[in-house]
């Protein structure tokens, strides 16, 4: 096919603009180029092109991005995939091809023709290696479905068998959930699903990343029985409002034991993590640098959602007393984790998406970091979880005001009970002072990191990790109305 035309450009925005995985929201931004990474099919059956978008913000700030935009070019217009439509390009009727479920079935089939038996061999279509990691045999026969949960990334389920994660915004280099998976599953790690493949660019690396290669995406275990975690605690919370008299303790679904579950989870990935990647002890001017890089990211959140400020003098202290603390070792962790980012199978828990917080740059999310920083990461989803069940109970104004109160007292007890249990089974044994320090301020980095992302994706719920921050600083909550 012929490259991607400039006209077609105005499209490519429109669609990517909208996405729920653009990471640029809330940011004026143009499409200044479209590079074939490769194309698949096209032999009479479907035909995709894979294009890698380059993305620059009218506000000059970061460079260039890259997006991964697979395309679904079909002669005639599909009605089923009239959601998934991106634009007309000459006679060509042009769709997002993870919705289509013929073009994802070429994906699936390259995979199946890549050898497992060499790791690092694989099935090339045109400038695009699909690699096997495991032996799995792949029923080629299965059926696409996109997974509705579209989130920073687009993934399709075929069957009951194996999920494809298309990777949206792509940075030459290492792929840190590839990686981790690869790792993980290599070393039997029992809370991840299997790693089956990925798939890289073969074709000449893009300028300016130093001849790196680009990974596009990545197949796994399908974890049929799963559950999310982010569903079942505020399933849980909800239970515990139908019953606002009783304590969270005192209802049937009461979410405690799983908190802990998941606490004995993260506390046995952290140890394969640990044996598996390099470990370090920080000095005092490594410690430094995590500390003025809590700051740095307070002062550019401040500058994106002023009402942060108002708390930023009583945070600087909190992030400076990182700097003091002695002998913190750091390992590979997951980096972005949450509640969303958990699944409860019928053999326990299983975590998901190491890919780090996509906003961070890439080589930054592939640095050994401190395991405290996942605990608050969960800490926080705990609180999310309480407080957007009391938003679904309590955003009518008719609520009586001694009722909305009540539950968000329970709310409140709720997210406490989890979260102690949480670090209770974590860690073991009593959490030191030092780790205190340090859970509270990666807390505070993450409910700052949180304000950014809410103001850029969903505004209506910018209050909850505000909150946060003004009860981590020690301050009145804050009186923004949404
Ligand atoms: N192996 C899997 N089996 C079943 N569901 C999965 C699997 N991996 C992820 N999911 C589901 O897909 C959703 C999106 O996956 P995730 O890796 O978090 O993608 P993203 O990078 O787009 O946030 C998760 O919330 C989870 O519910
Ligand atoms: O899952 P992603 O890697 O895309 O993570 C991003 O999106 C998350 C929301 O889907 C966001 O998580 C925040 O909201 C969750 C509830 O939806 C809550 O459980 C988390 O605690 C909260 O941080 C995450 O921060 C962002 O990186």
């Amino acid at each position: 096919m012929p490259p991607i035309p400039a006209d077609f450009h105005p499209d490519l925005e429109r669609f990517i603009g909208t996405a729920r995985w653009f990471g640029g929201k809330g940011r004026p931004f143009r499409v200044t180029g479209a590079r074939r990474a490769g194309e698949l099919g096209g032999d009479g059956g479907a035909q995709v092109v894979v294009e890698l978008v380059s993305v620059t913000y009218d506000d000059g700030v970061g460079g260039v991005e890259l997006y991964q935009v697979p395309l679904s070019l079909r002669r005639e217009p599909e009605e089923r995939l009239e959601h998934a439509f991106v634009g007309r390009w000459d006679d060509l009727h042009v769709y997002d091809a993870v919705h289509d479920r013929e073009a994802m079935a070429l994906w699936l089939r390259a995979f199946g023709s890549a050898p497992t038996a060499e790791p690092t061999a694989g099935t090339a279509a045109d400038g695009l290696l699909f690699h096997r990691s495991a032996d799995e045999e792949l029923d080629l026969t299965a059926q696409a479905a996109m997974l509705s949960a579209e989130q920073s990334n687009s993934s399709v389920v075929f069957g009951e068998q194996a999920l494809m994660k298309v990777f949206r915004k792509v940075t030459p280099g290492v792929n840190p959930d590839i990686q981790v998976h690869d790792v993980l599953t290599r070393a039997g790690c029992d809370h991840v699903a299997a790693l089956y493949g990925w798939l890289d660019v073969t074709g000449e690396a893009p300028e300016g990343s130093g001849g790196s290669v680009i990974q596009l995406a990545m197949l796994q275990q399908f974890l049929r029985t799963a559950s999310d975690g982010w569903e079942l605690a505020r399933a849980s919370v909800r239970n515990l409002f139908a019953e606002a008299d009783l304590h969270a303790d005192e209802v049937g679904g009461d979410f405690a034991g799983e908190s802990a579950r998941l606490g004995i989870a993260l506390a046995e990935t952290h140890v394969v993590l640990a044996e598996e990647f390099p470990t370090e002890q920080l000095d005092q001017a490594a410690l430094q640098q995590v500390a003025d890089g809590m700051t740095a990211r307070l002062d550019a959140a401040v500058d994106v959602l002023p009402e942060l400020a108002a708390y930023a003098e009583q945070l600087r202290p909190l992030f400076a007393a990182v700097a003091g603390l002695e002998g913190l070792t750091v390992q590979r962790i997951h980096g972005d984790l949450h509640l969303g980012q958990t699944l409860r199978t019928v053999k326990g828990w299983k975590l998901v998406d190491f890919e780090g917080e996509p906003a961070r740059p890439l080589a930054d999310r592939l640095l050994p970091e401190s395991v405290w920083r996942d605990v608050a990461g969960m800490l926080r989803s705990f609180d999310y979880a309480a407080q957007v069940v009391h938003r679904e109970f309590d955003s009518d104004p008719r609520a009586e005001s001694d009722v909305v109160e009540q539950r968000l007292h329970r709310a409140d007890e709720w997210s406490e009970r989890n979260r102690d249990a949480f670090v209770a089974a974590y860690a073991g044994r009593e959490v030191t002072a030092a780790e205190r320090v340090l859970l509270a301020a990666f807390e505070a980095d993450k409910a700052v990191y949180e304000c950014v992302y809410e103001a850029r994706n969903r505004p209506g719920w910018v209050m909850i990790p505000l909150s946060a921050v003004a009860r981590l600083a020690g301050g009145a909550p804050p009186a923004v109305a949404e």
